[in-house]
């Protein structure tokens, strides 16, 4: 039996993935362990091998087949637009993309003024201004701290998750707008869902009976 590989996103979803397959009977002790610089892991027993990566390389694996299997949130899978099998919703790590700014900016979305929007995610931001609102905006790419853009003047709103809201709270700013609602998916390599849909439709079918 060859091995079967899963990508797992680095971060946030680290406990909860690592949780979730634990109550299915699939255990990889070394992984747990922090300080350990090892990238991979191997479950013999159940020919299951692991490893962390950050989270928009996750779809990169599984589409080139380099793992069959991953766990990823849906705003990645959005903004990445890979080809594979989005095949579950793993229900942890839910949160939304949204909109978001002083409330003072809340007209210039129903506008046609050119607004700059500031985001981590810019094919998201993207699709919903250009193909949903079909309002032209600058989209400027940040790699973090998103909530400082509209602050400092470098945007008018950002296109951020919100999760409890504190950041936006802490920093004067309100969701304007909501994008979609996320979490975590379990994703399926294109080729793997066929060669090996036995053990992967298993799996699925566990996971069904556990969240
Ligand atoms: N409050 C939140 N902020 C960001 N991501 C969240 C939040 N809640 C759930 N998530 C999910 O967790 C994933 C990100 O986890 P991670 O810890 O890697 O965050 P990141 O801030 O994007 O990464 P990094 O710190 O490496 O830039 C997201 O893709 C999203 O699906
Ligand atoms: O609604 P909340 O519960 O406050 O969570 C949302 C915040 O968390 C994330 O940032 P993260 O902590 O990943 O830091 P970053 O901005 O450096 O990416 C996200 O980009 C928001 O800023």
């Amino acid at each position: 039996m060859r091995y079967l590989t899963f990508a797992l996103t680095k971060g946030r979803l680290a406990d909860k993935t690592l949780a979730m397959l634990e109550k299915i009977g699939i255990t990889c002790e070394e992984m747990k362990d922090k300080d350990s610089r090892k990238l991979i892991f191997v479950n013999e027993e159940l020919k299951l091998r692991f490893f962390l990566a950050k989270g928009p390389d996750v779809p990169t694996y599984v589409e080139y087949g380099a793992a069959d299997i991953g766990i990823v949130g849906k705003d990645t899978i959005l903004e990445e637009g890979r080809k594979l099998y989005e095949v579950m919703d793993l229900g942890f790590g839910a949160c939304r993309m949204c909109v978001c700014g002083p409330e003072s900016a809340k007209p210039l979305l129903n506008s046609n003024q050119l607004i700059r929007v500031a985001t981590k995610y810019p094919n998201i931001a993207k699709d919903y201004f250009y193909n949903k609102k079909h309002q032209t905006v600058e989209i400027i790419k940040l790699n973090g701290s998103i909530e400082l853009a509209p602050i400092v003047g470098l945007s008018e709103v950002i296109v951020d998750i919100v999760e409890t809201g504190s950041t936006l709270r802490e920093n004067g700013l309100k969701v304007l707008e909501e994008v979609c609602p996320l979490s975590a998916r379990m994703v399926v390599n294109q080729v793997s869902m066929k060669m090996e849909n036995e053990r992967i439709s298993k799996l699925i079918e566990d996971l069904r009976k556990v969240i």
